[in-house]
């Protein structure tokens, strides 16, 4: 061919219809694909429509041309996504909910980042209906109905949420395993660390520091404490003992000296977003700045493992069944699963326990008759003289269960539940009256299903009586029909990915309460207003709280 040959010059009408097909295109990539990589990224956001622009050049000049282009590009990229997300061809078109929702994703991560979120979807429930459509791809569930064909044996697997909240996949903790047999076999450690033989052998552990949670606060009787920040330190110190043999020890320093406590807090509050949107964490981990807590996270758990490994067991505590210091696996897991799965320990299992503990203590001060209820059954298992940190009465006590199962009704420890999808590739799954298409992301949000009045009479009191009278223990209130679904009652979640720690945490609870207000008389801080600290907690994946201002006497 000759140098001075043409290319043929398209009419303005072709070149435009070429750019927006390429544009759908895009999109039907983007939706088929997901592609994460930067490349893959910039060469359909950016080269193609900047290739395509060439088309316009002739009629528009350069300058002109190119802007008229990408915004041609980008404006049909963008209509395609909308029109396809809310019009009947999206498999999720049936399902109810808000305009902004099904367009974009980023409407509930707002909602996210405000700490409301399980507000905001009790309040989408209530509009819509028992299934509602949270985002371009989601949808939240708060029908009991749908609990085991969603988290049962034979239900969906787990979304890529964990992967955005962990960000680092080689270190990535049981919670974030997507495949059934890999999650099962990781989980044997635990199962074993947690059974109740092996529950029994962290029983002093939990007596030694419930013991000096009470001594501390006694030693500050007639100040005003925050309840829910002794709380929080005695969870952590214990979780430290049964993880790694020995952490923290805020309870007896009155602080998180080492920080430890606000680092994963902000590390909960980012992870929470990008569980949201697991792409954003495959770019953000590559920015120092924003992955500055998740990393100080990681080092402070690798440094400990460390530790830990230098000096053997001293007991049996959770790294010696994480480690596989007990040989019971041929092979033992390499060093950075057992960092993930003990810094995932701490997380799951301090500020989860502190919060629910915490939220009780809040309902019991608010109920006088409840709290005074559960200090005579106490007093009546344990009169005066009586070691109440001895569990042996526990199990007989069912005042204290009721309070307890009250609290995780009324405060799910997640209270937005966690994510799962049917596979991509493997067809829909049916979820009670609902057929859920792959990739859905589905929840059964607890919060609702919990707080739901076809569930549980008087829904939004806390009446620990309701278990009494459920079990047949005591009669309901004359002219009154309890409703009380235990099916609805999935505080610890359920199926193979529940909580893998509920016997550890439920006796730990009751041993902290029973022996709270054996030993002291609590109460609100003079002018306390008891509507702020609801009012300040935040769903932050584990449900958060705020301060708790509190008086103790001692009884004896
Ligand atoms: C009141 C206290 C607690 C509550 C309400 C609670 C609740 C939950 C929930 C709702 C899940 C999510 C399960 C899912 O993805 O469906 C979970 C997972 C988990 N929890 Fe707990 N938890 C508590 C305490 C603990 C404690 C003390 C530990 C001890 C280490 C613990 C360890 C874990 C672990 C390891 C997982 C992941 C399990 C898996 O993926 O197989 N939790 N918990």
């Amino acid at each position: 061919m000759g140098s001075d040959a043409q290319l043929p010059v398209l009419s303005p009408r072709d070149a435009f219809a070429i750019i927006v097909l390429s544009a759908v295109g895009a999109h039907l990539v983007f939706k088929r694909w997901e592609p994460k990589k930067l490349r893959v990224v910039t060469f359909l956001l950016f080269l193609v429509p900047a290739c395509l622009s060439t088309l316009l050049l002739p009629h528009f000049g350069t300058a002109l041309g190119l802007t008229v282009g990408f915004l041609t590009y980008w404006t049909a990229l963008t209509l395609s996504i909308v029109f396809y997300r809310v019009g009947p061809l999206h498999p999720l078109y049936q399902y109810p909910g808000p305009l902004p929702a099904k367009i974009s994703k980023w409407w509930h991560v707002w909602h996210v980042q405000q700490g409301k979120q399980h507000l905001y979807l009790q309040q989408l429930h209530d509009k819509y209906g028992d299934i509602v459509r949270i985002g371009p791809n989601e949808v939240s569930i708060r029908d009991p109905a749908c609990i085991t064909p969603v988290l049962g044996a034979q239900g969906m697997p787990k979304s890529d949420m964990f992967l955005g909240r962990n960000m680092w996949p080689e270190t990535a903790p049981l919670i974030g395993y997507r495949d059934p047999a890999e999650h099962t076999k990781r989980r044997k450690p635990w199962n074993r660390a947690f059974s109740s033989a092996s529950v029994k052998e962290f029983e002093p552990i939990i007596q030694h520091r419930v013991h000096q949670l009470v001594e501390a606060l006694s030693d500050r009787q007639g100040q005003v404490v925050d309840l829910a920040e002794w709380i929080s330190f005695f969870t952590y110190d214990f979780m430290g003992d049964m993880v790694f043999g020995g952490w923290t020890e805020m309870m007896r320093d009155g602080a998180d000296k080492g920080g430890l406590w606000d680092l994963l807090r902000r590390g909960l509050t980012v992870s929470a977003l990008w569980g949201e949107v697991p792409w954003v964490s495959y770019y953000a981990k590559k920015l120092p700045w924003t992955a500055q807590d998740n990393k100080a996270m990681r080092v402070m758990a690798f440094s400990r493992t460390e530790q830990r490994y230098a000096s053997g067991s001293a007991s049996k505590d959770l790294f010696y069944y994480l480690s596989n210091e007990d040989g019971s696996e041929k092979v033992s897991p390499p060093r950075n699963i057992v960092i993930g799965d003990g810094l995932l320990a701490l997380v799951a299992g301090s500020d989860t326990t502190a919060t629910v503990v915490a939220n009780m203590m809040y309902e019991l001060l608010r109920h006088p008759a409840a709290y005074r209820r559960l200090q005579e059954e106490v007093d009546k298992f344990y009169p005066r003289g009586e070691d109440s940190l001895d569990p042996k009465h526990i199990k007989d006590m069912h005042y204290l269960e009721a309070v307890i199962n009250e609290g995780l009704r009324m405060y799910p420890a997640v209270p937005s539940g966690s994510v799962r999808a049917p596979e991509v590739g493997k067809g829909g799954k049916i979820a009670g009256p609902y057929y859920i298409p792959e990739g859905t992301q589905t929840r059964i949000h607890f919060w609702s299903v919990q707080r739901d009045a076809r569930n549980f009479s008087f829904p939004e009191t806390f009446w620990p009586e309701r278990w009494l009278i459920a079990e047949g223990i005591e009669p309901a209130p004359a002219g009154e029909k309890l409703v009380h679904n235990p099916n609805a009652f999935t505080p610890f979640s359920f199926g193979p990915y529940n909580c893998v720690g509920k016997n550890i945490a439920l006796a730990e609870m009751k041993q902290l309460l029973c022996h709270l207000v054996h030993k002291l008389d609590v109460r609100f801080a003079d002018g306390v207003d008891p509507d702020a600290f609801d009012r300040a907690s935040e769903d932050r994946f584990i449900y958060v709280v705020g301060e708790l201002p509190v008086v103790v006497e001692r009884r004896d």
